[in-house]
């Protein structure tokens, strides 16, 4: 025998067979640990103070800022807001790897202690967690509410408050007077949403009240929504609610509370009156809480009340808004105001009025509401959304529960993909019919994309178009002598015109009994 069998046979040397099995694995598993690349790191960012992190760096225009940031620390970058982390993604790519290639990854949200008081502790579409509770609120709405057969179904309550703001106007016009351009638009919106969710159960005279209450009440929800919360970012503080933020919206919540309580009440004594047809949102939500209440993800009724919520809080800014920057930039750019005009005059004609189903054969009004969308997206740094578990963006780590914000204002205005990015030019969009709302093109993302786009997107772009259409077709809009006119946006859960418009509406329609 060799002197090296000598070795394994001798006793004292002898390893026993499981021995070396179990030291070949260590040594693989321990090789493969060596080898694997370590975990990206964090993304840069600006270095901030202990404890408070960037909170106190932070400008009020969050887009314009991240902007800035993303030119110096490049696409996507990291923030320490209090002991929150947070993200800002800046380009198409990055959008397109969480809203479409980690869509279910990214599909939670990161809810302010604000939006939870408003939303019966976040019972909504907008603020629930990726779960089998939002995927049926979502679907109801969808596929019941929000589809192309209900909201035709529901255009005769759309056209009756459109007429009766044209008629308002037209008299304004015969004082002279000009109006708050923001104002009449919020009106008319909420409106037409309140027109939408109870118009049929609710008595004409009692919708003014309600409307008048809703008024007050959105406005203020949407600013305390925006406004910054030391109990989001330091959460052991959320007990105290230092700032009384949490306290004002429950003031709001109750008075939301009540004006639904009241709604679902007269809908509930107008019951045997009702022919079973469902005139309008909230029967036909009440309708759908009795077929699924034995379903196994029942809708109760603070669900329903939580998405009356969604569509009124989340449903009038973003229209108003939209339509006020078109309006601005129209009046800014009048070889587009006359463009649109022609176009309205050519399918509409001047002795007719417009009617929603027009629209399919206004592709110049369409444009105009893409390209404002484009440079004035209302929520312009999307919903806040969270990833459920740790992952990798762009080659860098983004652990579980970070909020992530996607700054689509700065990727629509981005030169590297849009030419002459900072002008209105809504021919832009006429040679782009691609580029739709539907979130497939990742550099245009005004509704979002992927399983969180916009909800009542569908409906978002009847009020818009129709809307529009109408106020460009039966006026022209003239400055007052003396009053500031710009375009430009200010920061805000949602964004708005620094400067408010004021316009002069001016008749152009053929017959005056068309204004009536
Ligand atoms: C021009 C008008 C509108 C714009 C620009 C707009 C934009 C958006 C955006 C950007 C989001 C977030 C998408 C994301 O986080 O990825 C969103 C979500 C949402 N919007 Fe709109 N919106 C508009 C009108 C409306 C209207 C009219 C309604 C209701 C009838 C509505 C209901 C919702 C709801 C329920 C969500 C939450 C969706 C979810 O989380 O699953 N929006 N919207």
């Amino acid at each position: 025998m060799s002197p090296i069998s000598n070795l394994f046979t001798d006793n004292t040397m002898s390893v026993p067979p499981y021995a070396i099995l179990v030291l070949t694995t260590i040594i693989t598993v321990l090789w493969f640990l060596l080898k694997r690349s370590p975990q990206p790191p964090l993304p840069p960012g600006p270095r901030g103070l202990p404890i408070v992190g960037n909170l106190p760096f932070l400008k009020p225009d969050l887009h314009t800022y991240f902007r800035d940031l993303a030119q110096e620390y490049g696409p996507i970058f990291k923030l320490n807001l209090g002991s929150k982390l947070t993200v800002v993604v800046n380009t198409p790519s990055l959008s397109r790897e969480i809203l479409k290639e980690q869509d279910i990854n990214f599909s939670n949200r990161d809810v302010p202690l604000t939006a939870r008081a408003i939303s019966y502790g976040g019972l909504d579409i907008v603020w629930l967690p990726y779960s089998a509770e939002w995927r049926m609120l979502r679907k109801v709405c969808v596929l019941k509410l929000l589809s192309r057969k209900t909201l035709d179904s529901f255009y005769a309550l759309r056209r009756k408050e459109i007429r009766e703001r044209t008629r308002f106007l037209y008299e304004k016009s015969r004082e002279k007077s000009a109006v708050n351009v923001g104002d009449q638009l919020f009106v008319t919106m909420m409106n037409l949403m309140t027109n939408m969710l109870w118009g049929s159960s609710v008595k004409a005279e009692e919708m003014e009240s309600v409307g008048t209450e809703f008024k007050g009440v959105v406005s203020d929800i949407t600013r305390l929504l925006g406004e910054p919360n030391v109990s989001d970012f330091f959460p052991w503080l959320a007990r105290f609610d230092l700032q009384g933020l949490v306290k004002q919206m429950r003031v709001y919540a109750r008075e939301l509370d009540a004006i639904f309580d009241g709604a679902i009440e007269k809908m509930t004594n107008l019951g045997s009156k009702n022919d079973g047809e469902c005139k309008d949102f909230l029967q036909q939500l009440m309708k759908l809480k009795d077929q699924e209440a034995n379903s196994e993800v029942p809708i109760t009724i603070n669900h329903v009340k939580a998405v009356l919520a969604d569509m009124v809080i989340g449903g009038t800014d973003t229209s108003t808004n939209t339509i006020e920057f078109a309006m601005a930039e129209l009046i800014k750019n009048q070889e587009s105001m006359k463009r649109a005009q022609h176009e309205l005059d050519e399918v509409v004609g001047k002795d007719n009025i417009v009617e929603e189903s027009h629209i399919t054969k206004l592709p110049y009004i369409v444009a105009i509401m893409k390209e404002s969308l484009r440079l004035y997206p209302t929520v312009p740094l999307l919903v806040p959304h969270r990833p459920a578990e740790t992952t990798v963006v762009g080659g860098y780590t983004v652990p579980k529960d970070t909020k992530i914000f996607i700054n689509v204002w700065s990727i629509q205005r981005d030169p590297n993909v849009w030419e002459n990015p900072n002008e209105f030019r809504p021919e832009r969009f006429l040679d782009k019919k691609s580029c739709d709302f539907h979130g497939t093109d990742y550099s245009f993302l005004p509704f979002g994309s992927g399983r969180r786009i916009c909800a009542g997107l569908a409906l978002a772009e009847r009020m818009v178009q129709y809307t529009l259409a109408t106020l460009l077709h039966s006026f022209d809009w003239k400055i007052p002598e003396g009053h500031v006119f710009n375009v430009e946006d200010k920061f805000g859960i949602v964004l708005k015109l620094k400067n408010p418009l004021i316009a002069m509406p001016v008749p152009r329609l053929s017959d005056p009994d068309l204004y009536l």
